[in-house]
């Protein structure tokens, strides 16, 4: 970025009041007669009627609208382990983007803990507050360990969205992109620069979507996770794959496809000649990606480029997931977001970008013309058909997995956030 867009940056964040959200009111105040219902004595009916029923905390409280964004600041974006605190502003983006894409209340909580299970321990004993749990920018292989903990110790749905919300964005784009470059998700050979929470979890899904294993060249800091390597923790020895390759340099040779979620410029224009006619490139670490998009494409004309960022085309971001995909636990109050949720999520993104592009998107990125294609690979994070489509294919899976304390929404599809409360 340049000085005077780091400066906008800081100042966007400064003024006029510090930070990007407030709690607002959603009750009248004005009155003594306001005050005794909203606080004493009033405030006391909804304690004895959640005393006797826990299940009234969602009818008398914010709890059912209520996300809490949880981080320990040790992965944020690609900067690296920075601490609870510094990770507050990407908390407080996450609200944001909760709330102005699918209406959804959220708090920011940044945990100072010594170990995995002191963060699974203060969480834990504060989780029945909130009506969803989005852990986020914590490092892998720790992320791994406190997500499960989690899951089995909360009854509200805990996901943590650099692993899920990454691979469902990560694999709907490349479902789309694959079918454009005129590729199969079978054959392609796979180059992933990175092996943390993002990485492993997108690569799981893609196996899962039809991608084949021995296909699939993984690294980390170390080079190329390979049979035999010693040291390597069990979340990457899933996909130590036997081959005398050893760098990124050997990795990339033919590749159809490199995704990146690791860290800025490590990728080359040397690199992308190398790889196979027609190649992908996701960069998405951000920032800064492993690849700037014009350097990718002076290199290679003919590439599908996709980063993490909305000043590009193809903004492979988790924005795209996460949002929607609450919307949908929350409405049908799902104990656990699961597998078959994650599915839904990726097939109604993947049709989306197949569809013709509303006049107020075009306006939102000033453009004249989007359309499927290599520069429109996926839908993009303003378009409010997400709203409709995601929570709703998200929702439907939940009812139909049993995983639904409540029935498919009345209220579906969304058309906007105003919708969110049913009528
Ligand atoms: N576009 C999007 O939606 C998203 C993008 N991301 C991006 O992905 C990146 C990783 O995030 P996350 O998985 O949460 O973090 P983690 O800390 O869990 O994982 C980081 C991984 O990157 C590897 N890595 C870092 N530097 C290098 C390097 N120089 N060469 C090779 N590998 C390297 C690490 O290797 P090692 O294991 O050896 O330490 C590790 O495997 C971030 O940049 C983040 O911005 C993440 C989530 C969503
Ligand atoms: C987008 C995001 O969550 C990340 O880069 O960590
Ligand atoms: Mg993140």
């Amino acid at each position: 970025m340049t000085d005077a867009k780091k400066q906008a940056a800081l100042d966007y964040h400064a003024k006029p009041i510090p930070g990007k959200l407030s709690v607002e009111l959603t009750k009248p105040t004005a009155t003594a007669r306001d005050l005794s219902l909203a606080y004493s004595p009033g405030v006391a009916e909804p304690v004895r009627e959640i005393a006797r029923d826990p299940e009234n905390a969602y009818r008398y409280t914010g709890k059912g609208n209520l996300v809490a964004v949880i981080s320990d600041g040790s992965a944020i974006l690609g900067l690296g382990n920075l601490g609870p605190l510094a990770s507050k502003p990407v908390m407080e983006g996450k609200g944001v983007l909760f709330k102005c894409f699918a209406g959804i209340n959220s708090v920011d909580v940044e945990v100072n803990a010594e170990s995995p299970q002191a963060f699974i321990d203060t969480v834990a004993r504060i989780a029945d507050t909130w009506g969803g749990i989005n852990l986020e920018d914590i490092k892998a292989p720790e992320c791994f360990e406190i997500e499960q903990a989690l899951i089995e110790q909360c009854s509200i749905p805990v996901f943590h969205d650099d692993q899920h919300g990454t691979a469902i964005v990560t694999a709907a784009g490349m479902l789309n992109a694959l079918e454009i470059a005129g590729k199969r998700l079978e054959e392609a050979k796979i180059v992933c620069l990175g092996a943390g929470a993002a990485a492993i979890a997108c690569m799981k899904l893609l196996v899962s979507c039809g991608a084949r294993s021995e296909n699939l060249i993984m690294l980390d800091r170390r080079g190329v996770i390979h049979a035999g390597r010693e040291g390597l923790n069990p979340y990457k020895a899933v996909f130590a794959v036997d081959t005398d390759k050893r760098t990124l340099d050997d990795a990339i040779e033919g590749a159809d496809v490199f995704i990146g979620l690791s860290g800025p410029n490590l990728m080359t224009a040397e690199h992308m000649r190398k790889m196979a006619p027609n190649p992908i490139v996701f960069a998405c670490t951000n920032p800064d990606p492993e690849i700037h998009p014009d350097v990718a494409r002076e290199a290679r004309p003919d590439v599908i480029m996709a980063t993490g960022r909305s000043d590009y085309p193809n903004q492979v971001n988790n924005v795209l997931g996460f949002p929607f995909i609450f919307r949908g636990a929350l409405d049908v109050r799902a104990t656990r977001i699961n597998e078959e949720m994650k599915v839904a999520a990726v097939h109604a993104l993947k049709d989306l970008a197949r569809e013709p592009v509303p006049q107020a998107v075009l306006d939102a990125y000033e453009r004249d013309h989007m359309a499927f294609g290599p520069e429109y690979i996926i839908p993009t994070p303003v378009d409010v058909r997400l709203l409709e489509r995601i929570p709703a294919a998200v929702a439907q899976a939940a009812v139909d997995s049993g995983v639904a304390r409540r029935p498919y929404p009345a209220h579906y599809p969304l058309k906007t956030v105003d919708d969110v409360y049913g009528g």
